[in-house]
């Protein structure tokens, strides 16, 4: 069984490189069916996001492209084991800050805790340089999970210490 996605991809304005036909704009603003030829404006100044499938049809309506679809292929099942990996451990992270969620609504406490928040802030800054990831994406990772457990405290506090409120709770 599929899941149903659609939805969940924001609706960017696309041109999309995979066929012959002329382009045109849907209600929602989307360009559909643009053509190759058209004059690709810089996405900086144009605003539109341009996508490519890169696929087996792809290498072999271009074989110049072929190599270049091989090595894509193999970073992709790279990434895939990658962001399978992730999301268990968000899964993991999510039930451990749900049980501080309990606990904090028991004991009368306020879902934030600025203090540990900045020693995660500072923690996952070193941690990030020292991966030689860009330590704004770590505060970006940061902020989001944070924020995200904060709203499922307040929740769980709203439903008098119950994680029966969440849809996930293990
Ligand atoms: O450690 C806590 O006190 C939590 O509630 C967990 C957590 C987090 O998601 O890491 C969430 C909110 C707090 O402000 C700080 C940290």
């Amino acid at each position: 069984m599929s899941a149903d996605i659609s939805g969940w991809r924001k609706p960017v304005r696309t041109i999309t490189e995979d066929n012959d036909q002329t382009g045109s704009v849907d209600a929602n603003n989307v360009v559909i069916d643009a053509a190759e030829t058209a004059e690709p404006q810089p996405e900086s100044t144009s605003g539109i996001e341009r996508s490519s499938t890169i696929d087996a049809q792809a290498a072999k309506e271009h074989p110049e492209v072929a190599d270049a679809v091989a090595k894509i292929k193999g970073l992709r099942q790279t990434i895939d084991n990658i962001d399978g990996a992730v999301i268990h451990l968000l899964a993991e992270r999510f039930k451990a800050t749900s049980q501080v969620g309990v606990l904090k609504a028991g004991a009368g406490f306020a879902p934030a805790d600025y203090k540990r928040e900045d020693y995660q802030i500072e923690r996952l800054q070193r941690i990030a340089k020292d991966a030689g990831l860009d330590p704004n994406i770590a505060e970006m990772y940061r902020e989001f999970v944070v924020t995200e457990a904060k709203k499922r405290h307040k929740r769980i506090a709203d439903a008098g210490g119950d994680p029966g409120v969440l849809d996930v709770f293990a």
